[in-house]
């Protein structure tokens, strides 16, 4: 689905950005829109800062200056309910984070019932209906040890959509599966790209930002050193540092950025 044309405000919108631990200022005046619909990967170094960028949209990481709008609303203001912000806003990890005592079905339907306050035969029933749309009603009685990586990250992307978020943050949801696990949990993610969900994904899979994204935004040193659709940024960077940092990847053989 093609991204919203900019009549909306963006879905996210971050503005001046500013994170330091300790010394070290991590994020360093980041501006980033997000638009309804469309899918932004964030690629860069280890360490360059992706999920700190990420957790600062979700309000898990406070920030030392800036500000953070959701659909137009600044939600970075201090009287701003951070539960109200956060059940707007789904978010998926590197470790799935499953808890472990429900079962699938309990952990898919917990977000349902926490954040819309649904009953819980109501929310056992969409809960059944994204499991079953991802081919995993079967493992719905399941405890998530029972499950393969791939599975139990498929099971937290279904629970992160199961309270309908206006925003999907995807923090390399891939980096911690055996290789072979890997596209199960891709595929997932091009299913919801292309029915219409907003996401600003973290990634190192190139290949699936290249396939899947909108816009590749590369973030070196604390800023946005460039961003582009991924034919341009990927093929065709203009920055020596996006340069740099596409040909050490693609020296490691895992995925070649052209
Ligand atoms: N809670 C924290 N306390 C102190 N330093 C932190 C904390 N969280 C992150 N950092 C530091 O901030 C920097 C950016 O980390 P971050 O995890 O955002 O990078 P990243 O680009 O997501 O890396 P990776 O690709 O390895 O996940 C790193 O130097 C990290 O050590």
């Amino acid at each position: 689905m093609a991204p919203d044309t900019g009549i909306e405000p963006p879905v996210l919108s971050l503005r001046g950005i500013r994170k330091s631990f300790g010394d070290v200022e991590v994020l360093r005046g980041i501006d980033l829109d997000v638009r309804r619909h469309e899918v932004v990967a964030l690629i860069g170094s280890s360490g360059s800062g992706k999920s700190t960028l990420l957790r600062t949209a979700n309000l898990l990481e406070t920030i030392d200056d800036g500000q953070v709008f959701l659909s137009g609303t600044d939600v970075s203001d201090p009287r701003v309910k951070l539960d109200a912000v956060r059940a707007r806003i789904g978010v998926v990890f590197q470790h799935y984070n499953l808890f472990p005592h429900l079962s699938v079905l309990g952990n898919v339907t917990l977000a349902g019932r926490t954040v819309h306050r649904r009953g819980k035969a109501a929310a056992e029933r969409q809960a059944l209906e994204l499991l079953d749309q991802v081919g995993l009603a079967d493992k719905a009685r399941e405890f998530p040890d029972r499950l393969s990586g791939g599975q139990q990250q498929r099971v937290a992307i279904v629970r992160a959509i199961a309270t309908d978020p206006e925003l999907l943050l995807l923090d390399e949801i891939t980096s911690a599966l055996d290789p072979e696990l890997v596209g199960e949990v891709l595929e997932l993610v091009r299913t919801l790209a292309q029915g219409g969900s907003t996401i600003l994904m973290a990634t190192h899979e190139m290949a699936f930002a290249r396939d899947v994204a909108h816009r590749v935004v590369f973030l070196d040193g604390g800023l946005i050193v460039e961003q582009g659709t991924p034919e341009r940024l990927l093929n065709h960077p203009e920055q020596e540092r996006t340069r740099k940092f596409l040909t050490r990847f693609s020296g490691t053989g895992l995925t070649p950025p052209a």
